[in-house]
């Protein structure tokens, strides 16, 4: 069986939730109406939902996809054995500790994006519709003639090492380190490796679908601007043989036989769709007076929750940056939040934690849990020279934050990659009390 390779790769389109048009073959997409008796080029036509029918326009999303066979077109699904991916939160134990993890050792055996999933923590669950899976992925394999979506929310992908060749249904995405790309619930895909071994951090999403947060006073632009996301445009592949599709479905992996490639959209409209994003673009935004701000003003995407300001689960990141705040502890301050907190590092060195945070780390600081910089980290910023700007550069961590507590599954717990020792960084912060006299 001969991998089929998508037919035409064009460009992005730009902008967060448009109503977009795309068509791979002119004269694909019906005007005027979304069903007619015959589609054009003798497709079929089908809507995929991302909200109830009945959502809100504003929060409303659904695209119309005008393919070679409908998506019914498959086998019966049976059990698909890849036990490190799941969202079984419930039953290892949850611990108030501060966690740590050395990033995720490459596979040797040949490992494609599916099978090199590793499920960290996470929270609630597909059925309840609120909370995250948390994973990892690290793998050294395109995917053969296997095809991937999750019915359990949509995914929040940040490569770390390597680039992803993200095939989906409506276009293909390509995502190198420092990017973002984010697949809609439902959307089936196929990822492949042009860089080999990789690795990088999934956040599930069970919740309200992504989106930008509002800005308040910052005003109409900041943060991450619209118009830099970007969904692929279409592009179909018209290939048969034995394929292979698996879903995650109510936490659980499922396989079912398929005669022919599901990425065969030739064109599709709507708002329903994925998307990537440069981290780089961010406009950070900061203090240029004193005092370390809170981490929302980093806020990339939030999923809301039914209770205003709270999110299911936010995306923060910690860019580059200059600090200037005067009279003022730059870096992150201790501190013990409400809301939990899962870090990632994606490139270079965190502000925080002078060492042992690596690239392709994780750690985790949940709900009451009391954190902040290391003992080097406090002992450098105390004594910095505040009448210079420090320039943070070279860097890219981030935060997935969430409303819940976030529960680290057992095989996280047990893992050799687990650092036992973390807590000992903050061991060396020396008394300094001197009380007046
Ligand atoms: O814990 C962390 O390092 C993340 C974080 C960063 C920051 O600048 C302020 C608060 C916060 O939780
Ligand atoms: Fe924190």
């Amino acid at each position: 069986m001969t991998e089929p390779s998508t037919s035409r790769i064009a460009g992005y389109l730009s902008g967060f939730g448009n109503e977009f048009a795309t068509e791979a073959e002119p004269g694909t997409l019906p005007v005027g109406q979304n069903s007619p008796q015959r589609v054009a080029h003798g497709l079929y036509a089908e809507q995929l939902s991302g909200t109830a029918f009945t959502a809100p326009r504003s929060e409303n999303r659904r695209s119309w996809l005008y393919r070679i066979r409908p998506a019914a077109m498959h086998g019966s699904f049976e059990p698909f054995d890849q036990p490190r991916f799941h969202d079984d939160f419930l039953h290892g134990p949850v611990t108030p500790d501060q966690l740590r993890w050395n990033p995720s050792p490459l596979p040797e055996a040949p490992t494609d994006f599916v099978e090199g999933l590793f499920t960290v923590a996470g929270n609630g669950s597909a059925g309840a519709q609120q909370g995250v899976g948390i994973h990892v992925y690290a793998a050294n394999a395109s995917m053969r003639g296997r095809f991937f979506y999750s019915a359990d929310g949509e995914l929040l992908i940040v490569p770390q090492q390597g680039r992803l060749r993200i095939a989906t249904e409506m276009g293909v995405i390509e995502a190198e380190p420092q990017e973002i790309a984010v697949i809609p619930r439902g959307v089936r895909f196929r990822v492949e490796l042009p860089d080999g071994p990789s690795r990088g951090y999934v956040c599930e999403n069970f919740g309200a679908q992504l989106r930008l947060p509002d800005l308040g006073p910052i005003g109409a632009n900041g943060l991450a601007n619209p118009r830099d996301f970007l969904t692929p445009q279409a592009a179909y592949e018209d290939a048969e043989g034995e394929f292979e599709l698996v879903a995650k479905f109510q936490g659980h992996l499922w396989r079912a036989r398929l005669g022919h490639s599901p990425l065969d959209v030739v064109a599709w409209h709507g708002n329903y769709a994925p998307y990537k994003y440069d981290l780089r673009r961010f406009n950070a935004i900061g203090s240029i007076s004193f005092d370390h701000p809170d981490p929302s003003i980093f806020l990339v995407l939030t999923s809301p929750s039914d209770t205003p300001g709270v999110g299911n689960m936010d995306l923060a990141i910690f860019p580059p940056r200059w600090l200037v705040a005067q009279h003022t502890f730059r870096p992150p301050w201790f501190h013990r939040n409400v809301a939990s907190e899962f870090m990632g590092l994606v490139h270079g060195a965190y502000d925080a934690k002078a060492e042992g945070f690596a690239p392709g780390g994780c750690s985790l600081h949940n709900c009451m849990t009391g954190h902040g910089p290391d003992a080097a980290t406090f002992e450098k910023a105390s004594s910095a020279d505040l009448s210079k700007p420090d320039v943070i550069a070279d860097t890219m961590a981030f935060m997935f934050e969430t409303r819940a507590a976030i529960r680290p599954t057992r095989q996280a717990l047990d893992a050799g990659h687990r650092q036992r020792d973390y807590q000992a960084c903050w061991a060396g912060l020396k008394k300094h009390f001197a009380p007046p006299r």
